[in-house]
């Protein structure tokens, strides 16, 4: 027989929960209160913990934390309420196997969570993993964070809240979107994908809300919005950071109450679409900037998932380029130096640059050549052509010769004759930004002898910003 461990200081819930899982003839144990736990954590082992984040003298997460660490066989998962939702995610991250939303609105839910993790059906999970990132075409890769990502996302899809995807371009944000639907229960429901950036404000409200007959010039038929096409099913918002400040409290009001009206409309309507957005710019600082609302940042950002520049995740470079390359034809392969040049180059375009380079390489080669060599890539790849930045980064000590190189190599290129990348040069240039940002603050860093707070304020800046600027990035979700 199973031994399951409730950890819950409300004897209602506790209570109920016993009584539940008795019917379902397992072994129960409760614990009203840190105290309670540890003294039941040590009389024996459990296969099964169901833990409150909030506990009058003891912290749910330290309670997940010493169960993760001192008896990894034992399953959990974590009770909250609806605001604590943020704190579930930061569970799962800890390595809680699942979370469920007190109160406990629906039993088969709870049930079947619980019978799936009593059935050890979590090596299962990985393989659905898999599976499911095919199917949208995502290529997982060996990067631990790419695993970890993915496996987040696995874990929060089928619940009803929204989320937040950040990432450079290229780097399959959308592509992780249809994961996330895939992976719910909306998977028989419409996905639907808009581009907030390319679209006027008034054509995205129409777009977003549809519109009524003669709701403006050229309205000549009514027209259903995404929200209403994606009903129970997904809403993709690309570049929200786009989205205008009208149409931002608009959004902000369907997260609220559910309830929109078309443009030029008198009736209401209700959705129950779920939102994934995206974004390559910094939406915190988009809010400082007041650009973007804090509140509606708020309501989208309930789990932010980021993914990483393939820089960043060298490792993946060559799993994703033998899999374009198996889908051209399994002849192809990358010769040695080729395989180098991709390992040093930057990809400003990620993963969509990736491609690219490999499909330009494809038509440009030989027809009865089947090896890609550096003469296959772009001018820009080549080993030996002059790079815009140089990987040392700028100290103290070598900040002006930094500041020099970086300007002698714009010059070449400004002056070159070849063709001009623009995406590196911009790539370049916020690459610059964010080198001499973070040696400014570590110059004063040293004057301040550490001291944060008193160098973010000789900076005038935020403690946050200067987290940021020395790519300290908060891992809060
Ligand atoms: N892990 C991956 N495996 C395979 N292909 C990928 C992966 N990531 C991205 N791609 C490919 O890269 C291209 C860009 O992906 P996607 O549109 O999802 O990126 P994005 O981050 O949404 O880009 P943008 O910000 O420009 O809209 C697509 O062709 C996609 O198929």
């Amino acid at each position: 027989m199973a031994n399951i461990l409730i950890v819950d200081d409300d004897r209602e819930v506790a209570n109920f929960l016993s009584y539940f899982l008795k019917e379902k003839n397992l072994e129960v144990y409760k614990a009203y209160n840190g105290k309670d736990f540890q003294r039941l954590f040590r009389q024996q082992s459990y296969h099964l913990a169901l833990i409150d984040v909030k506990l009058p003298d003891a912290s749910g997460l330290d309670i997940l934390k010493e169960i993760t660490e001192q008896m990894p066989v034992c399953k959990t998962i974590v009770m909250t309420g609806y605001s604590t939702i943020k704190v579930a995610v930061e569970a799962i991250k800890l390595g809680a196997n699942d979370f469920i939303e007190k109160p406990f609105a629906d039993l088969d839910v709870l049930e079947k969570t619980i019978d799936h993790l009593l059935k050890n059906k979590t090596t299962m999970a990985e393989s659905d993993i898999q599976v499911l990132a095919k199917k949208s075409g995502i290529v997982t890769g060996n990067s631990e964070t790419m695993k970890r990502l993915l496996a987040l996302a696995y874990k929060i899809a089928p619940k009803h809240i929204n989320v937040l995807i950040e990432g450079e371009t290229g780097t399959g944000k959308e592509l992780l979107a249809h994961f996330i639907h895939q992976a719910s229960k909306r998977n028989e429901q419409p996905f639907i994908g808009i581009n907030c950036g390319a679209l006027s404000d008034t054509l995205l409200e129409s777009e977003l809300f549809g519109h009524d007959k003669g709701a403006f010039t050229g309205a000549l038929k009514e027209r259903k919005g995404v929200f209403e096409l994606a009903g129970k099913g997904t809403l993709f918002l690309d570049e929200i950071g786009e989205a205008s400040l009208a149409t931002q409290v608009k959004l902000l009001r369907i997260l609220e109450t559910g309830e929109f009206m078309r443009v030029g409309g008198e009736k209401i309507q209700k959705t129950n679409t779920r939102i994934i957005s995206a974004t390559h710019v910094d939406l915190a600082e988009a809010v400082k900037s007041k650009t973007f609302r804090e509140d509606l940042l708020y309501r989208l950002d309930v789990v932010k998932l980021v993914i990483p520049p393939l820089r960043e995740r060298k490792e993946d470079i060559h799993l994703i380029a033998n899999h374009l390359l198996e889908q051209a034809g399994t002849v192809f392969q990358l010769s040695a130096e080729t395989a180098a040049i991709f390992e040093q180059y930057d990809w400003p375009g990620n993963v969509r640059e990736l491609s690219n380079v490999i499909k330009r390489a494809l038509t440009v080669m030989d027809e009865d050549s089947h090896i890609i060599t550096p003469k296959h890539l772009p001018e820009k790849m080549r080993i030996g052509k002059p790079r815009l930045v140089e990987k040392k980064q700028p100290e103290e000590e070598n900040f002006e010769e930094y500041m020099q190189q970086w300007t002698d190599n714009m010059i070449a290129v400004w002056k070159s004759e070849d063709k001009v990348e623009m995406e590196m040069i911009l790539h370049n240039v916020k690459e610059l930004e964010r080198e001499i940002g973070r040696a400014f603050v570590i110059k004063m860093l040293r004057a301040t002898i550490g001291n944060r707070q008193d160098a973010a304020k000789r900076l005038n800046i935020s403690m946050r910003k200067l987290r940021y600027l020395l790519n300290e990035k908060s891992t809060r979700p």
